[in-house]
């Protein structure tokens, strides 16, 4: 990735497999078609030892920064629900729970789709009181209780859901959880945070300017980045991805700064994804909708799982081999089958609106 970055792996005859797979991150995708060393760094996160815990300042729900050995660090987000435990009906995208398995599944659906944009995620069940309780010091530890239904519980500090009434809770002591692969740190590879274009508004009551305004994605793709290159190609990539998964939390997106604007961006943070499996959210779609756009390569891969095996079974047999299978609720993977129908009605339409421009806009004015 970086010449220091590889002089000081290739000098040292311990590098990791995540220090390798950091090492090869490239311009174009996080790691190749088929990489070895995915599966590995799976494999690690799945059985290394936890050394320490702490937890990850920023953000506003409870995660774990996990420390094994050999410098080897994992993001960890607890589970909250039983897979088939839906989006509260009153909450908004903005106020709902986190859920590790959706960042699982998330992983394993960005690469069969041939993007390899989100960093590997594996599941794992910790025994609380020596891979969590033992092995962490400060505040945290205040927040450690037993529950009524003598299970051992924590709820750590942040904005949202970090109190009694939403605590974390073993069974009795062991407790369920994804642990993703760390990004490599800023000083080797400083990413730059970038405010997404169709971001919702976050806000009970106000809507976003994408939706008010019909030819917004014009103003969008006239503004830079967004006017050449790859970048929106890429959030009509990250649109299909979060429509399939229904993830309406997409509010910033980032990307690695020493490739400059023609790369890749990166599918981070999936937590909010697979919340509702017998609702489609269309408005997730809406970059696509309004842009009109889609890579070549993306509708062919669509299009491969639409005419083929279908995506559920492909994604159902990827994440087979996980610890913690099955991952996903049933009625999740099917609305993958039927959202992907969606997408591709979606293109067919900007096709057809292409072909016959003039009809479209006789069609606009009656
Ligand atoms: N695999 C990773 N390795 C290292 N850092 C990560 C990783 N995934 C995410 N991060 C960093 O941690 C931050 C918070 O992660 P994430 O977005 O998943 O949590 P969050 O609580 O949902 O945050 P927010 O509330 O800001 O959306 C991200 O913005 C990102 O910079
Ligand atoms: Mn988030």
């Amino acid at each position: 990735m970086i010449v220091i970055y590889a002089i000081m792996i290739t000098g040292c005859i311990n590098a990791s497999n995540l220090e390798k797979f950091q090492l090869k991150i490239a311009q174009h995708e996080l790691y190749e078609d088929g990489e070895k060393l995915v599966e590995d760094i799976l494999k690690d996160m799945e059985t290394s030892p936890i050394l320490h815990v702490e937890q990850k300042e920023g953000g506003t729900q409870l995660k774990l920064i996990i420390d094994y050995p050999n410098g080897v660090q994992a993001l960890f987000k607890p589970m909250r629900f039983a897979r088939d435990v839906q989006t509260l009906p009153n909450h908004f995208y903005f106020s709902d729970y986190e859920r590790h398995n959706a960042e699982i599944a998330a992983f394993h659906l960005d690469r069969i789709l041939g993007f390899r944009r989100a960093m590997p995620v594996v599941g794992r069940v910790l025994n609380m009181t020596t891979e969590i309780y033992d092995v962490t010091e400060g505040d945290i530890l205040k927040t450690f209780f037993v529950s009524p239904a003598n299970n051992f519980c924590f709820h750590g500090k942040c904005s949202y859901y970090c109190d009694t009434g939403h605590a974390i809770c073993g069974n009795p002591d062991m407790l369920e959880g994804s642990f993703a692969a760390f990004l490599p740190s800023s000083d080797l590879a400083e990413r730059k945070v970038w405010r997404h274009p169709w971001r919702r508004s976050y806000h009970k009551r106000r809507k976003a300017q994408w939706e008010l305004q019909s030819d917004y994605c014009d103003t969008v793709r006239t503004t830079p980045p967004y006017d050449s290159g790859r970048r929106l190609l890429d959030l009509m990539d990250m649109s299909i991805f979060d429509f399939l998964t229904g993830n309406m939390d997409r509010h910033h997106y980032e990307t690695f700064k020493m490739f400059g604007n023609e790369t890749f961006t990166l599918h981070l943070d999936q937590g909010r994804a697979f919340g509702k499996a017998l609702h489609d959210e269309l408005s997730i779609l809406a970059p696509l909708l309004q842009c009109c756009l889609v890579r070549h390569t993306t509708l062919a891969v669509l299009l491969k799982y639409h005419n083929g095996v279908p995506l559920s079974s492909v994604l159902r047999e990827s994440m087979r081999v996980d610890p913690v299978s099955p991952i996903l609720w049933e009625p999740h993977l099917a609305a993958l089958d039927r959202r992907l129908v969606t997408v591709l009605d979606a293109i067919r339409k900007c096709v057809e609106k292409a072909e016959n421009p003039l009809q479209n806009e006789l069609n606009d004015i009656v």
